[in-house]
Parts: C-alpha cells; sequence; structure tokens
C-alpha cells in the first residue's frame, strides 16, 4: 500500500533491537490489524522498508534524520521517537515533505500519555507563574541532554510566557562557574539527572510569590510509551505533512 491508499496496516521498525524498538516490535505484534513486517538497525539495508505502510524509528539522534528521508523519499509515513532533532533536521525534513505532500511523519518526544498531559498542563499554567524550571530524570544509558520531553516543555513555557508579556524569570545568580544552575533552554532553567534504576521522569516546577505548582510524570516501564506509539500508526496517515507532538493526534 502507498501512501495516499486507506488505513496502515503493515509496520515496519528501525532501531528495532534497542530498548523502545524491542517493545515496539512487541506492541506491534499483539495490536489488532497491524502486522510486522520488518526489523531494522544499525547496518541493515532499509531497502524498500519490507514493504511497510509505516515505520516507527527509534534509533540514536545521529541516524534518525538519514532513516526517516529514507522511507520519506519512499513514500512510507514515519512515526519517529528518536530524540535530539536540531532545527536544521527539521526544516530540511519539511523541504523533503514538501516534494511528497501525500507522506505524513509524527515527530513526538515522548509517547507517554501522561507526559503530553504533563506538557499540556505545564504550557497552560505558564502564564500564571513569575518563576518555572524543568528537572528531568532519565536513565544513565541515555546519551541525549536534556530530554527531548524537557526541551519541548522549555519551548512550550517559554512561548506562553512570551505571549503572556512575561520577562525573564527571576535568578539573581552571577557567579556558577560549574553550570549548577543547569542549562537554558528558551529561557527556562532544565536540569537533567542520570541514574540506574531510573526509566523516564520528568517534574515541572511554578514558583509564585507564597505558593508552587508541581506537574510531575513517571514512566516506570516503557510499555507506558506503547498506547501512544500504536495510536500514532493507526494515524499517521492521515495527517499528511510534519506533525510534532502526539497531542495533535489525541485533541489535546
Ligand atoms: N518519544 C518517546 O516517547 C521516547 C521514549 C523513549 C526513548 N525515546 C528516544 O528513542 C531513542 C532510542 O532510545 P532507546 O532507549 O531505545 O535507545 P537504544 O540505544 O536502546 O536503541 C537504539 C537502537 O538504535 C540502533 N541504531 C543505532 N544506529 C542506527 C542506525 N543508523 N540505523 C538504525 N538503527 C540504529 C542501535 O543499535 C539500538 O538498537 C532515543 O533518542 C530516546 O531518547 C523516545
Ligand atoms: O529513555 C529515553 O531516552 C527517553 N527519551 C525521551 C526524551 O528524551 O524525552 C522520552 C522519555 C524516554
Amino acid at each position: 500500500m502507498n501512501a495516499n491508499t486507506g488505513a496502515p496496516r503493515t509496520v515496519s521498525v528501525i532501531g528495532a533491537a534497542g530498548r523502545m524498538g524491542s517493545e515496539v516490535c512487541r506492541a506491534v505484534e499483539a495490536a489488532d490489524g497491524l502486522e510486522l513486517v520488518g526489523r531494522f538497525d544499525e547496518g541493515d539495508d532499509l531497502g524498500d522498508l519490507a514493504g511497510a505502510d509505516v515505520v516507527v524509528e527509534f534509533s540514536v539522534p545521529a541516524a534518525s534524520a538519514a532513516n526517516v528521508a529514507h522511507c520519506v523519499d519512499r513514500g512510507v509515513h514515519v512515526v519517529v521517537g528518536t530524540t535530539g532533532w536540531g532545527d536544521d533536521a527539521v526544516s530540511d525534513l519539511r523541504t523533503r515533505l514538501a516534494r511528497h505532500p501525500e507522506v505524513g511523519v509524527l515527530i513526538a518526544p515522548n509517547f507517554a500519555i501522561g507526559a503530553v498531559l504533563m506538557m499540556a498542563f505545564a504550557q497552560k499554567a505558564a502564564r500564571f507563574y513569575e518563576s518555572a524550571e524543568v528537572i528531568e530524570l532519565h536513565h544513565p544509558d541515555k546519551v541525549d541532554a536534556p530530554s527531548g520531553t524537557a526541551a519541548r516543555t522549555a519551548e512550550l513555557i517559554g512561548r506562553a510566557r512570551e505571549a503572556a508579556g512575561l520577562g525573564a524569570v527571576p535568578d539573581a545568580t552571577t557567579a556558577d562557574p560549574d553550570g549548577a544552575r543547569g542549562a537554558r533552554a528558551h529561557g527556562i532553567r532544565v536540569h537533567s539527572v542520570r541514574l540506574r534504576g531510573l526509566v523516564a521522569h520528568q517534574e515541572v516546577l511554578f514558583g509564585q510569590t507564597g505558593e508552587m505548582l508541581t506537574i510531575r510524570h513517571d514512566s516506570f516501564d516503557r510499555v507506558s510509551f506503547m498506547p501512544g506509539v500504536i495510536a500514532a500508526v493507526r494515524q499517521v496517515s492521515d495527517h499528511p505533512g510534519l506533525t510534532v507532538g502526539l497531542e495533535h493526534y489525541l485533541g489535546i
């Protein structure tokens, strides 16, 4: 089936040997009406992607853009979970998709429904608070920092603050030789913790004189991402072009 002709049924996974890719293979095999036709990992020839209607891509930041380009050029829809996409890579993908307007690509920094809600709640809360910071906590095998979720959360908060006419968050720090105040994304401080035993966790902290709001999400197991991934596989062909964020498929 090419990109134009109905609901996707056959699925290939890129990064299939990884933590997420192997979980996705199990989820696709267990999903009604979906068939896993291809498993690809580093060094494999992607070829015709085993004839898949949809590819799910969970690899590494350095490889993801080329893998997605390979799919788009063959008219295959892609659900992308790999984080660390820079602005230039996203812009190149938009240009490529303009040549394949029937193809849908979803890039979602987090497929856990609770994490999508956490980001939406943070965006909604942002204009009411003078201070905001993000703490993300992940397993120590993660290669990118800050997490894609934290970067996206900071972007949503930063934009909401700007739209509301809020200025910079208050911070009197003038001496920080070791970077103790964390990274800064869209004007929001982001702190990355890497700890054995963790999977994927985030706290968004909002402060105002006399009060504090904490929004926290925890993924204790990678199965938490699977309902979102399967929903995306089922819907991606209905959303031609590039979509960033699963919230756009969920009506959030
Ligand atoms: N969006 C989400 O909800 C979500 C959730 C978890 C992880 N992630 C992201 O997914 C990515 C993968 O995470 P992980 O924990 O599964 O990592 P992982 O290291 O366990 O798996 C990555 C896999 O990609 C393979 N790979 C490396 N280079 C490749 C290439 N050129 N082509 C194909 N495969 C290649 C590796 O061999 C490995 O099997 C990361 O970017 C992570 O941040 C996103
Ligand atoms: O385990 C990871 O790696 C995760 N990456 C995503 C991110 O960077 O936000 C989502 C959560 C898990």
